[in-house]
């Protein structure tokens, strides 16, 4: 693509040069990823500066920098305010605006993201879509799995993953849409069709610092929507009534609000609801009419989870018959409660629980069911929302028999210390700190008599322990495997 050309769509940029003559074929944001005829943008991130590997950039094959400063390489430089912002802009404009090619839901709100998503895009498979997902565990554009780093990449990685999926004639792309991402702009010029909210629960307050400024990150998905109506494609937001931010969201967007919800009236509401050892039934009341779902999920919260999954998949125009197929079929996501398998007579549960919230809705679904004592391994995890230390603890020790506190990825953090910051003001007595995560659960496991269920929280299909630069090999589900065996 013609360099200026790419250029001219960023509204504000100054560059002294002529570029007119520059075909750019790669844009790139890490020098080390740089094959022939670049456009280097340099992205002031936590850790480093990206217009500090400008010179290395040009020396690989970058032949035009876009930066927020001059600098002394031997290539045109075009100035902006912003890089991040223009990396988005400039992204979407030479995958030649993927997104607007298919149909893009978002999924964002604090817990709940990642099986929503997978629920869309089961039921979206099941409609005969050819799909894609992107989201905490993986990335997937019809058949091939691709590894991710985050739950939504930066925006070149996103711009050219939606390219890849156009190539391949995916019809739907379902994808996780983080707090990060949309306050960092990774999500900037998606053409969102479906914007999904689950809920809103303490996390994270360690990069938003408070709780007004990480739900107005989580509303900018919903301001994303636009303003104007297309009657051709309709876009529409769903939003969980049931959550105290619901009114704001509402605001939030111009366009058709779908509602879900179990306390309140909602579009898409759930009545008669069972809680049981063997899942949840309740009666779907929609536009429609009402339809009976039995699933094997577990909890209030999967309630919500298919409630939005279904109020998501019916705006995108899903046949109910088909929507409640899925919802009766479906059997949850690796490492979202799940059970682990083995021939004793007490319960073993892994789950991503990592949040007060999270923890607590797991541990009451537990209660409802068990008839012995509860034990469970948990952690917090390094170098994030240090606030949320005491409320996961003290939650554990509400609703469980017997807390065992272990480290979670402690990071470039100590492990004691974060468990100190766990435990320092507690007022309840019934844990026990095991800073070694494979203790922990062997102890748990030990500890467990018949009736009992140990729920391993916090790390769900995680298969490492980040600990300082290291990223070592560790999966609850295999941990508790070998003990169990033994
Ligand atoms: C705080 C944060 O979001 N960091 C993200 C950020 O990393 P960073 O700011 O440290 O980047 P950096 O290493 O300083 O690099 C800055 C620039 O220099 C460039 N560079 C760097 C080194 C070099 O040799 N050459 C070079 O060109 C880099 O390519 C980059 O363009 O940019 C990276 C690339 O896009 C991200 O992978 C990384 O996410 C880290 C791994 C992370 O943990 N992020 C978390 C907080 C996060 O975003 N989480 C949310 C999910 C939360 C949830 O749902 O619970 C998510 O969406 O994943
Ligand atoms: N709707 C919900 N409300 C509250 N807790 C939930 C809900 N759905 C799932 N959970 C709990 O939160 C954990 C994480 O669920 P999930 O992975 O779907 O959320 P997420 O939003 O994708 O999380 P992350 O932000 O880390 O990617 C689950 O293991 C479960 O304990
Ligand atoms: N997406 C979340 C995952 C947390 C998982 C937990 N195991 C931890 O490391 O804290 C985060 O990055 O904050
Ligand atoms: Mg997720």
């Amino acid at each position: 693509m013609n360099a200026k050309q790419l250029i001219n769509v960023l509204p504000d940029y100054t560059c002294t040069n002529n570029i007119e003559s520059i075909e750019i074929e790669q844009i790139e944001m890490d020098n080390r990823q740089i094959k022939t005829n670049a456009l280097f943008v340099c992205i002031k991130g936590y850790t480093n500066d990206g217009h500090e590997y400008a010179a290395a950039a040009v020396e690989s094959g970058a032949k035009l920098i876009v930066a927020e400063r001059e600098l002394n390489v031997s290539v045109p430089v075009v100035i902006v305010p912003d890089t991040s912002r223009a990396l988005a802009q400039l992204a979407n404009t030479f995958y030649q605006q993927p997104s607007k090619r298919m149909n893009v839901i978002g999924v964002t709100g604090t817990n709940g993201k990642t099986s929503v998503t997978h629920i869309i895009d089961q039921i979206q498979q099941q409609a005969t879509k050819k799909t894609a997902l992107i989201g905490t565990i993986k990335m997937t554009i019809d058949k091939t799995v691709y590894e991710v780093k985050n739950t939504t990449p930066d925006a070149l990685f996103l711009q050219n993953s939606f390219q890849k999926m156009v190539d391949q004639a995916i019809d739907v792309c379902t994808m996780e849409v983080s707090s990060h991402a949309l306050d960092l702009g990774r999500v900037h010029g998606v053409d969102f069709n479906i914007a999904v909210f689950t809920n809103l629960s303490q996390d994270h307050l360690d990069y938003h610092e408070s709780m007004e400024s990480y739900l107005h990150a989580k509303s900018l998905l919903f301001s994303q929507l636009g303003n104007t109506f297309d009657e051709k494609q309709p876009k529409y937001a769903i939003i969980n009534e049931d959550d105290a931010n619901a009114t704001f969201l509402k605001k939030a967007t111009a366009q058709p609000v779908l509602t879900y919800g179990v306390k309140h009236n909602a579009t898409f509401q759930a009545v008669n609801v069972k809680l049981m050892a063997s899942g949840v039934s309740f009666t779907l009341k929609t536009p429609e009419g009402d339809v009976l779902i039995e699933s094997k999920l577990m909890g209030m919260f999967s309630v919500y989870n298919l409630l939005a999954a279904a109020a998501a998949s019916y705006a995108a125009g899903i046949e109910l018959t088909t929507i409640q197929a899925v919802l009766n079929a479906t059997s949850g996501v690796k490492g979202r409660f799940q059970p682990v398998e083995h021939s004793g007579d007490f319960g073993v549960i892994v789950d991503y629980a990592h949040t007060p919230d999270s923890l607590e809705n797991v541990l009451t679904t537990i209660k409802c069911f068990c008839e012995g004592t509860i034990h469970v391994v948990v952690g917090c995890g390094g170098d994030r929302d240090r606030r949320k230390r005491p409320l996961m603890a003290e939650v554990a020790c509400k609703y469980a028999d017997n807390a065992i506190f272990t480290a979670d990825n402690p990071r470039s953090e100590s492990p004691q210390a974060i468990l100190e910051d766990m435990v320092d003001n507690l007022s309840y007595e019934n844990y026990q700190i095991v800073p070694d995560r494979e203790t922990a659960i062997k102890q748990a496991i030990e500890q467990a008599n018949d009736k009992d269920v140990v729920l391993i929280a916090g790390k769900g299909h995680e298969t490492y322990q980040i600990v300082g630069d290291q990223v070592l090999d560790f999966d609850d589900e295999q941990v508790a495997k070998k003990y169990l065996s033994e």
